[in-house]
Formats: C-alpha cells, sequence, structure tokens
C-alpha cells in the first residue's frame, strides 16, 4: 500500500479495511473504484453508496499536497458509471496561489479524464467554496449535481448556488463532461507530442476557443495527460497541466519526477497556457518542457 494512506487505513472498520486491502495492494492504486469494486466493498462492509462514499473520504484527503495551507480537503465524485473517483486538494510551492487545485476540482476532473460522461454527486469532507461551486455549475449536470457534506442532509448544487451564473447565459451548450472533439491533429509522430494533442482535441474551451492540452512524462516512462477545462466566469478555469498533474499524484508518483513535458495548443487563438505552464513545471523542478502549436 502507498505509505500516503497507511494512517487513514489503520482508522477504517475492521470490514472496510478487509474490502479495501486487496485494492489498496494493487502495485499501483488508481485512486478511483470501478461500480463493481464499490459494489463488492459495499456488501463486504455493510455500507450502503453514501455511507462508503464517506468512509472513504480519509482516504481521498490522504492524497492532498498542501505546503502552504497543511488543510487536507478530500472529495470522492460518483460517476453516472457508477465508479467513484478521488479527489485531494493540491498547492503548489514557488508559484502564485492561483496554480492551486481544490479537491473538488481534482475529483470532477479526475472522472472526466477518465472518460466518465456525468456526475450523479460528490461528496467532501468541508462545505465547497464559492470557487467549487461555480466550478461545479459547468458539469453538463447542472445544478442538479448532489453534493453531500458530514452532518448534513444532501442538496443539489442549486441548493449551494442560488441564482447561479453558468454557461447558458454565455449561450453555450456543450458542457464540461459532454462529448466533444475539435478535429485538432499534428504530423509530429512523437508519441508524447500526440498524446499532447489528443488531450487539447477533447479540451474544454467553448468562451475563448484556445484549445490546449498536456502530456507529463515520468521518470519511470508513464505518461499523464490533461485537458484544459474553461468555466463561465472564467477564473475557476483548471489549465491543462494541473488536469495532468492531478492523474500524476492520483497515481502516487512525486510531482518532482517529471522528465518531459509537451504542452500543445491553437496558434494565434487569445489565449496561451504556455508562460504559466512552464513556470509552474520550472517550480517542480522540470526544465524539459515544450510548446507545440497547432
Ligand atoms: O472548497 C474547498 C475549499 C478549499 N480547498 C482547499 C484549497 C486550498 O488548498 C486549501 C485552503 O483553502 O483548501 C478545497 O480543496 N476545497
Ligand atoms: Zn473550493
Amino acid at each position: 500500500m502507498h505509505a500516503r494512506f497507511t494512517a487513514a487505513f489503520s482508522q477504517l472498520s475492521a470490514a472496510l479495511q478487509t474490502a479495501l486491502a486487496p485494492l489498496l495492494e494493487q502495485d499501483e492504486f488508481p485512486a478511483f473504484l470501478t461500480a463493481a469494486q464499490a459494489e463488492a466493498v459495499k456488501q463486504a462492509s455493510g455500507l450502503d453508496d453514501d455511507a462508503l462514499a464517506f468512509a472513504l473520504l480519509p482516504l481521498a484527503a490522504a492524497c492532498s499536497l498542501a505546503p502552504v495551507s497543511e488543510f487536507f480537503v478530500g472529495a470522492v465524485a460518483r460517476g453516472l458509471s457508477g465508479n467513484l473517483y478521488f479527489g485531494a486538494n493540491m498547492e503548489f510551492a514557488g508559484t502564485p496561489l492561483q496554480q492551486t487545485i481544490h479537491a473538488e476540482q481534482c475529483a470532477v476532473t479526475h472522472a472526466w479524464m477518465r472518460g466518465e460522461r456525468g456526475l450523479a454527486s460528490i461528496t467532501v469532507n468541508y462545505t465547497p467554496c464559492g470557487h467549487c461551486r461555480q466550478f461545479m455549475n459547468e458539469l453538463n449536470s447542472g445544478t442538479g449535481l448532489t453534493i453531500r457534506l458530514p452532518g448534513r442532509a444532501p442538496a443539489t448544487l442549486g441548493d449551494y448556488l442560488p441564482d447561479a451564473f453558468g454557461p447558458r447565459d454565455l449561450n453555450i451548450t456543450t458542457l464540461l463532461m459532454d462529448e466533444t472533439r475539435h478535429g485538432l491533429s499534428s504530423s509530429n509522430q512523437d508519441p508524447l507530442t500526440q498524446q499532447a494533442v489528443a488531450a487539447a482535441d477533447q479540451s474544454h474551451a467553448p468562451y475563448s476557443r484556445s484549445y490546449s492540452g498536456v502530456a507529463l512524462e515520468a521518470e519511470d516512462g508513464a505518461v499523464f495527460t490533461g485537458r484544459y477545462a474553461e468555466n463561465a466566469a472564467f477564473n475557476p478555469s483548471l489549465p491543462p497541466l494541473q488536469a495532468a498533474l492531478i492523474l500524476m499524484n492520483l497515481s502516487g508518483r512525486d510531482l518532482r519526477h517529471i522528465r518531459r513535458a509537451v504542452l500543445a495548443e491553437t496558434q494565434g487563438s487569445l489565449l496561451t497556457q504556455w508562460p504559466a505552464t512552464q513556470a509552474t513545471l520550472l517550480a517542480l523542478g522540470c526544465k524539459n518542457s515544450e510548446h507545440h502549436l497547432l
């Protein structure tokens, strides 16, 4: 089991420990449970869907990187498939606070990057901040998304975000997690570049149409990709590097072990991710970053 989970795992009920041990002891626990795995864990532990999501929160929070706040937030997103995806907040020393990833953004992006096409609910160990409420209002579940917090009755995003401003106010109909392709391709045959291009092709950038994606190669050869996710209110948008860092962190790898990085983005568009991407990578000790214009 990855060392970050041991303390949280030891606090779980005996039945839940027995049910989760085979998953956590895999060579690389991917920080999500398939619907079938979640069903088996429910059977073995006697927990229902909601109780299981709450019980998993300490494990999700154990994935937090919080050198600034030392405030460890965990989230578990349930996809329409029934899969359960972990999320945790991630802070980056040596960068502006704007580079921070909230636990809710992490869980949502995790689900999206693994091909989930919508969310049913999200369970969080603290009340979601305004920025997260706005970030989640970009999802195709709209204000109907169920939010579960400790000690509160389940409520919807609409309850937590009354009078919401969202994509429809800007006449946008393709929502976050909707299937989308922009027809982007590149003749460059480098595999890492191709992965960054594929991520850009599936990015959510209906406001700027500045599509972008990132591919990271870890020192052990593993590759992590990230798609850009824009938000109707602009500031809660999540850059493509952050999406890739989410998958790398959740895999259990140290973010200071990036061997090579590629940012692919559309040429001549209004926005660019390049300076911020390069700066955050430098703060993580990665000097080997490339900019591929499409
Ligand atoms: O809804 C919230 C509120 C805060 N945080 C994180 C962001 C930052 O890392 C830390 C302190 O705000 O907690 C979240 O993950 N979700
Ligand atoms: Zn937040």
